[in-house]
């Protein structure tokens, strides 16, 4: 076991925001990395609220045992309106300096980093952040915790669908998440060749939308599935459906939300091999003494991008993939 000759002797992981699959892998990883390095890890409960709240737990390399292949966070995860507020993160600060944590690993998305910034400018406490979130929408990683397991769910029950709609001749128009960001729905419409794909970053027309069915029906489909990213500025499925269904009176429209299962179950392996990478280099980023950064992959190699910048810039749509997925529809 190497011998730790760094400041950092006392570690707290937490998870924040909506949960993801593999969060569990990261924690687990955090905690075994840290065992590894001589360093004692705390787990704080339920995000931010935990900090609050002194929710905090020592976790040694058996307490994360069976952890790896569970979905859902074992620390729970809180949308803390409290840590939002000067007050909060003063009673935040408090917990940190009672347990002696010199430093936090932070699972989460975009929200829970930009808390973190503010956190450490206010009260020094140094940070890495790991993008635990199935929306994928985090620039300096080129896939986030939780995003491969979430979009296999969606391809999944979309699969499903599609049996039923055939089966019947029906339009469905699926809703699946992705407050701002499209790459579930994107993806997943590929994969399961979507008639449109409706995504919130793409300017759509309902217009554009009339014409794939009008396509579709010249070239005889008698079934078509519309994937709705749930941030889609057109409108939401129901209004979509309602339009359709007023336009084409003979169609025979359905609406399915996907909604909350795509964030639970099972992570993928590529979901456990990267929250696993990214949980050790949290760790080791720690002890290196680098802050305010968030450990990610691009291209298979591991970066270290300032977190300012993981917040600011979004992770791009490739507009090769609109293009494939418009190619392919036809
Ligand atoms: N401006 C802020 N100041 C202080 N804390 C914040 C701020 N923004 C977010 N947070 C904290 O981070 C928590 C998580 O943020 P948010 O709900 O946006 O989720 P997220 O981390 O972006 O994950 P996801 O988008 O995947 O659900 C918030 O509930 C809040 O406690
Ligand atoms: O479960 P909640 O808090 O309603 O959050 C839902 C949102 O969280 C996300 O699943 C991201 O974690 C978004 O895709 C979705 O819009
Ligand atoms: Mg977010």
């Amino acid at each position: 076991m190497p011998q730790n000759i760094s400041k950092i002797k006392k570690i707290g992981v937490l998870t924040s925001g909506g949960d993801s699959p593999g969060m569990n892998a990261a924690i687990r990883s955090v905690v075994r990395a840290c065992n590894y390095y001589g360093i004692v890890c705390c787990g704080i409960r339920m995000g931010y609220e935990g900090l609050i709240n002194d929710y905090v737990v020592e976790l040694g390399p058996r307490s994360v045992r069976n952890l790896i292949n569970r979905g859902g966070t074992e620390l729970k995860s809180a949308r803390s309106q409290e840590f939002r507020t000067k007050e909060g993160r003063e009673k935040a600060a408090k917990t940190v300096k009672k347990h002696n944590i010199d430093a936090l690993v932070i699972i989460g998305g975009d929200g829970s980093f930009t808390g973190g910034t503010i956190f450490q400018k206010e009260h020094g406490v140094p940070f890495i952040g790991v993008p635990g979130t199935i929306d994928n929408d985090i620039f300096g990683t080129d896939y986030t915790v939780g995003y491969d397991t979430a979009l296999n769910t969606a391809v999944d029950a979309i699969d499903k669908i599609r049996d039923t709609a055939t089966s019947h001749n029906r339009v469905f128009f699926v809703e699946v998440m992705g407050r701002d960001a499209g790459f579930i729905a994107l993806n997943s419409g590929i994969a399961t060749g979507a008639l449109d794909i409706l995504i919130p970053e793409e300017k759509d027309s309902i217009e554009d939308l009339f014409i794939a069915f009008e396509k579709a029906q010249e070239k005889g489909k008698s079934s078509s599935i519309v994937i709705v990213a749930e941030g889609e500025k057109l409108g939401g499925v129901y209004d979509l459906a309602k339009f359709t269904k007023m336009k084409y009176p003979e169609f025979d429209v359905k609406v399915t939300v996907l909604g909350h299962i795509q964030r639970g179950g099972s992570p993928t392996v590529a979901d456990r091999v990267l929250a696993s990478r990214l949980g050790v280099a949290a760790v080791e980023g720690l002890i290196a003494g680098k802050s305010n950064v968030m450990a990610g992959m691009q291209s298979s190699k591991l970066v270290f991008t300032p977190i300012e910048e993981a917040i600011k810039k979004h992770n791009e749509i490739d507009k090769d993939l609109i293009k494939v997925a418009d190619i392919l529809s036809t």
